[in-house]
């Protein structure tokens, strides 16, 4: 059995790539990795929440699954979608990094000083930051990672703000200068997993095999959570909602909630359940957020995205 991998070009992309061809080696598969490019690789000049359509990193991959050119696609499960294209489906999500975000920087930061420039186009990060440290200004910096390290010593940051998992992958431990504690700055859903996308023209073999050698359970029952929290806010990359999951002691935890684009308003909760709940946990939490302001916060975002 030989597995086509399908992936973005991006350093960060590739590694989750390796990644997913080193397991699969350890369960003696063959594997072949197949770069492709993506809208959101392509158009560097706007945020991606202008971009706006759902899935700017997956259509054109979603396009290989379905010729069979592929056989999987890895993606950052924060990118995906919280629903996916008909007959197109998530099998697997790797054991997950620490979640958490992090400011780096070749430069001591202080979150306290006054003219200080944070790069991050992500609308959750930029209320996050209206919140807690209304002081501080932000520019959107798109591109690959090494790109934006670049940008930011050209100047034109102080600080990245990022996914701990992207910053670590990319061996830039070094430059991390600040982490942001989870439970204030709740990460994006599926952040810091890496999901495997299939077509449901894919081998019943394969499917089985791919699963055994990458899905961890506790990661995948946390991102069945997250996830259908995400499927019910209806929340897009451009829409400011967070959601953690963990597990502890054979309980799953989740915290999920969506903040105004100026930060003054935050709905989020925090609710525990058994592991066979996690879907179920999520959908609720959705509901309790929607109908204790959520909804309002959402309906406003996108009035304001639609006219600009
Ligand atoms: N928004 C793009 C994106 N998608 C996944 C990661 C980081 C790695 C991960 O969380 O899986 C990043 C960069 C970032 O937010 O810093």
């Amino acid at each position: 059995m030989k597995i086509k991998i399908g992936t973005r070009g991006s350093k960060l992309a590739l590694w989750q790539a390796y990644y997913v061809r080193d397991r699969l080696a350890k369960d003696g598969i063959d594997s072949e990795i197949i770069t492709i490019e993506t809208k959101g690789d392509k158009i560097l000049d706007v945020t991606i929440s202008k971009i706006g359509s759902k899935g700017v990193f997956t259509e054109e991959i979603e396009e290989q699954l379905q010729s069979g050119h592929i056989d999987i696609a890895v993606h950052s499960a924060k990118d995906m979608p919280s629903s996916l294209p008909k007959g197109f489906e998530l099998i697997a999500f790797s054991e997950r990094e620490k979640a958490h975000d992090v400011l780096v920087s070749h430069k001591t930061i202080d979150l306290n000083q006054k003219d200080l420039v944070l790069g991050t186009s992500s609308t959750r990060r930029i209320a996050f930051l209206q919140k807690h440290f209304p002081h501080v200004k932000t520019v959107a910096v798109r591109g690959n990672l090494q790109t934006r390290i670049n940008k930011m010593k050209d100047g034109v940051c102080d600080a990245l703000w990022l996914a701990y998992a992207g910053a670590h992958r990319m061996e830039y431990d070094d430059m991390i200068v600040h982490e942001f504690d989870e439970k204030e700055f709740v990460p994006a859903v599926g952040q810091g997993s890496i999901a495997i996308e299939v077509f449901e023209n894919i081998s019943e073999d394969k499917k089985i095999a791919v699963r055994k050698a990458i899905n961890n359970v506790e990661a995948e029952t946390c991102l069945i959570a997250e996830r259908s929290f995400l499927a019910v806010m209806n929340g897009g990359c451009s829409i400011p909602v967070f959601g953690r999951a963990f597990i502890e002691h054979e309980a799953l935890t989740l915290r999920g909630g969506i903040i105004s684009l100026d930060g003054q308003t935050q709905v989020s909760k925090t609710c525990s359940c058994t592991l066979n709940a996690a879907s179920k946990a999520g959908q609720t939490l959705a509901e309790y957020v929607l109908d204790h302001g959520g909804k309002e916060i959402l309906d406003e975002i996108r009035k304001q995205q639609a006219i600009d």
